[in-house]
């Protein structure tokens, strides 16, 4: 039986709902998919850092009621969040960075990512920042280093889409994309539609852990131009940066804009899309739009996403599923971990045969 250790960068609501569910159906994976996960160490910027060489108790770390530095008074513990220190030499095989996403560069989860992947060590990652700003810099290094950069939770938290698009509509030659790619402005949008303000709609989503720290990100389509960024890039063969992406969000709509589309037969929806020119140039957009209810996207409500994809062969393709959410984003992250796992036992399997 295969056991991963893992480093824990950020201890926020998706690393410690990963942490709840290792609590909870590490015997239930070692059944079903072959593999345990056991926690080595955790760096979080509040929290501290500590580093446990023969694992920590998953369920003890989710119980305690840590205050600032509080992993300080563990043993192996720092107050101060050593990210580097802890990425390089914690007994890892596996990093999970699940710490703020940084729309402008990336960092420090850029920095993390390579130290990790420098140092030998798959990363799987829910932030967006990494993945739309350096992708292909991290998987250069993964693949020169002989490890995987997997980031499944980067769009659409555990709803397949990265790994779906890529393998199973391989050759269906996709050539666009749109979707509601933002939990947050989605469920805000539908709340203003039952009669609450914007500014309660945001906290509600922000209490139900949808929100990004500063949900500016969320209402004003800076989320998902980078999710528009990573699956243009990954799925068109763009290279696309944020900054080509035009972007308008959620927060100009008023109460009034929403009653009237409700009187139209309409809703408004915060839509990402991208599409392949005559001229084989990728343009991007980010923009509320106004769709009748019949329209398939109209029927996507709260925290849920949903992206059809055009392709030349089958039409439009749609996948729906959560946005958002801390146990589905874990999803997303074990995953990734999945994908590390198939691929290396059938490497060992290629070896042995
Ligand atoms: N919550 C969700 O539904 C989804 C979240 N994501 C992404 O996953 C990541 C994590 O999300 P959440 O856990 O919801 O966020 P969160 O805000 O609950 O947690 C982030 C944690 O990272 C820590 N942190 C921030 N900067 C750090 C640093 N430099 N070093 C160490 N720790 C640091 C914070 O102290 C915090 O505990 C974010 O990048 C977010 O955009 C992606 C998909 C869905
Ligand atoms: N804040 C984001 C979380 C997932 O990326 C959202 O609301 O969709």
């Amino acid at each position: 039986m295969t056991v991963y250790n893992i480093a824990l960068i950020g201890f926020g609501g998706v690393n410690r709902a990963l942490a709840e569910l290792i609590a909870t159906r590490n015997t239930l994976w070692e059944r079903e998919l072959g593999f345990r996960l056991n926690i080595v160490a955790v760096s979080d910027l509040y929290l501290g850092s500590v580093i446990s060489p023969n694992g920590l108790d998953a369920k003890t770390l989710i119980d305690a009621k840590f205050t600032k530095g509080g992993f300080g008074q563990l043993s192996g513990g720092n107050a101060e969040a050593d990210n580097e220190t802890i990425i390089r030499t914690a007994p890892a095989d596996i990093v999970v960075e699940a710490t703020f996403t940084n729309p402008t560069d990336g960092e420090p989860a850029v920095s993390h990512c390579r130290w990790a992947l420098a140092s030998g060590k798959h990363v799987v990652t829910t932030n967006k920042g990494p993945v739309a700003l350096a992708a292909l810099e991290l998987k250069a290094l993964a693949e020169a280093n002989g490890v995987r950069f997997e980031y499944e939770g980067s769009v659409m938290s555990g709803t397949p889409v990265i790994r779906m698009a890529a393998k199973t509509l391989a050759g269906a030659e996709v050539d666009g994309f749109e979707g509601i790619l933002n939990g947050t402005s989605n469920f805000v949008l539908g709340r203003m539609e039952s009669g609450l303000d914007f500014d309660t709609a945001v906290r509600e989503a922000q209490e139900l852990g949808y929100a990004e720290a500063d949900p500016t990100a969320d209402v004003e389509g800076f989320d998902v131009r980078l999710k528009v960024v990573i699956l243009a890039n990954e799925l068109l063969g763009a290279q696309l940066k944020p900054d080509d992406v035009t972007c308008k969000g959620i927060s100009q709509l008023s109460p009034s804009d929403i009653g009237d589309a409700a009187k139209t037969n309409s809703r408004w929806k915060l839509i990402g899309s991208a599409s392949r020119g005559a001229d084989g140039r990728v343009v991007g957009s980010v923009m509320p739009k106004q769709l009748p209810l019949e329209h398939p996207l109209a029927a996507v409500n709260g925290p849920t996403n949903a992206v059809s994809f055009n392709t030349k062969l089958l039409g439009s393709v749609t996948v729906t599923g959560p946005g958002a959410g801390r146990i589905e984003t874990a999803y997303a992250l074990l995953s990734d971990i999945v994908a590390i796992h198939t691929q290396s036992t059938s490497a060992i399997a290629k070896e042995a045969a």
